[in-house]
């Protein structure tokens, strides 16, 4: 996250993060909790890693420094990819994680909701992105959670900023025209949560951006309202 602030202790109790353990361990990306089993998280996070058993999910901690060998973590029973995805640009960038068993919830870990189909995401206006990813384009991943309120903007306007891409539907997009607070590299995976009249919904997961918190380069993520049914078809309805 760059431009963000601390988050504090249960701040955002949904947000997970997502190591992998090959020869070394470390945070990859981050991800929400949507039921006590499944993880939303992006697809780009699980490519070249679709064997499940080097994912450590860790919930309820805000610094990256309280994982020791001793942390409790959850194993992944089975890593879902959207199957129209090819690669975060070009959409479809959401990819759910099955926990190998139910998480209790407490006031550190508990799910966010999804939003529901009708609403708009143009109603969203107390939006925050968080993660431990870099806090500049040649950062490093952070130690204590990162927050940072950003509005979301029009997909004409994500367009009219990105003419070599197609900005579809399926994305949506949030940043401030003069940069300077977005989401970056190690942030992937994580949500992007909206307040609405008391409750928060992950309205998108950091998928991708030309460099981070540029100028009139917003951050690009996938729209999770676009993927509720998807969701609810392989996770929620089991
Ligand atoms: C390619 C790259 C790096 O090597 C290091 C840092 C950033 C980048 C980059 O261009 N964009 C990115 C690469 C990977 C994940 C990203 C997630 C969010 C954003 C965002 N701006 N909202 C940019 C990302």
């Amino acid at each position: 996250i760059v431009g963000g602030t601390n988050s504090s202790s249960g701040e955002w109790p949904w947000q997970v993060s997502l190591h992998a353990k090959l020869s070394l361990q470390s945070h990859l990306c981050g991800g929400a909790i949507i039921s006590d089993q499944w993880i939303v998280t992006a697809a780009h996070c699980t490519e070249d890693l679709l064997v499940t058993d080097v994912w450590r999910v860790y919930a309820g901690i805000l610094k990256q420094s309280e994982i020791n060998e001793d942390t409790p973590f959850f194993r992944v029973q089975e890593i879902i990819v959207h199957p129209k995805y090819e690669y975060s640009e070009t959409g479809y960038d959401i990819a759910l994680m099955k926990l190998d068993k139910p998480m209790n919830f407490s006031a550190l870990q508990q799910p966010i909701c999804l939003p529901s189909e009708d609403r708009m995401n143009t109603e969203f206006t107390n939006c925050w992105v968080t993660g431990w990813g870099y806090t500049k384009e040649r950062g490093e991943i952070q130690d204590t959670l990162q927050k940072v309120r950003i509005p979301l903007i029009s997909n004409l306007e994500c367009q009219s900023r990105y003419q070599e891409h197609r900005i579809t539907d399926k994305m949506m997009c949030a940043g401030y025209r003069e940069g300077g607070r977005d989401a970056c590299k190690g942030d992937s995976g994580g949500p992007l949560s909206c307040e609405h009249q008391g409750s928060w919904y992950l309205v998108g997961v950091t998928s991708w951006g030309e460099g981070c918190a540029r100028p009139g380069q917003p951050g690009v993520y996938t729209n999770v309202t676009e993927f509720v049914d998807w969701i609810h078809e392989k996770a929620l309805k089991k």
